[in-house]
């Protein structure tokens, strides 16, 4: 699914899906939080940014981690930016996720619970952008 908006800003949170890739303009605002501190990712024009949600991270078991992000709201003009999110969104499908059976090990037992997209997406809506992870609902 694909979203193009003009906006000002978002709080804190990771992405509800597997994947995001993400077009921003000249504006800038975007930040990524690593190491508990707020980075800037600058925008180059004609790069894409590509976010891992936490979707990838539950089916990796953690290898892969989602990425807490926000945008912020700034005076110097409106900002567009295009986020394609791979998912299958809120599709009524019964399809189970959870760590990948191949990944697993004694030394790496699964993190996660079972759940289908849509329950996940269910729980992520209902909490909202409270800056916490929806995934902490799934661990086992
Ligand atoms: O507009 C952006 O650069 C990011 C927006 C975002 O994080 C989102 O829609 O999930
Ligand atoms: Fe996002």
């Amino acid at each position: 699914m694909s979203t193009a908006r003009v906006n000002s800003g978002t709080s804190k949170h990771a992405d509800n899906d597997f994947i995001t890739v993400l077009l921003q303009d000249h504006i800038g605002g975007l930040q990524v939080l690593h190491q508990n501190k707020w980075i800037d990712v600058p925008p180059v024009h004609g790069a894409l940014v590509v976010n891992i949600g936490d979707l990838l991270q539950l089916i990796s078991n953690e290898r892969f981690k989602s990425i807490e992000h926000r945008v912020l709201a700034n005076s110097v003009g409106p900002r567009v930016s295009v986020a394609s999110f791979f998912s299958t969104g809120m599709l009524p499908l019964g399809r189970l996720y959870g760590p990948i059976k191949e990944l697993l090990s004694e030394d790496n037992p699964p993190k996660y619970r079972e759940t289908t997209i849509r329950e996940y997406n269910a729980h992520f809506i209902e909490k909202g952008l409270d800056g916490t992870s929806a995934l902490t609902h799934f661990e086992l």
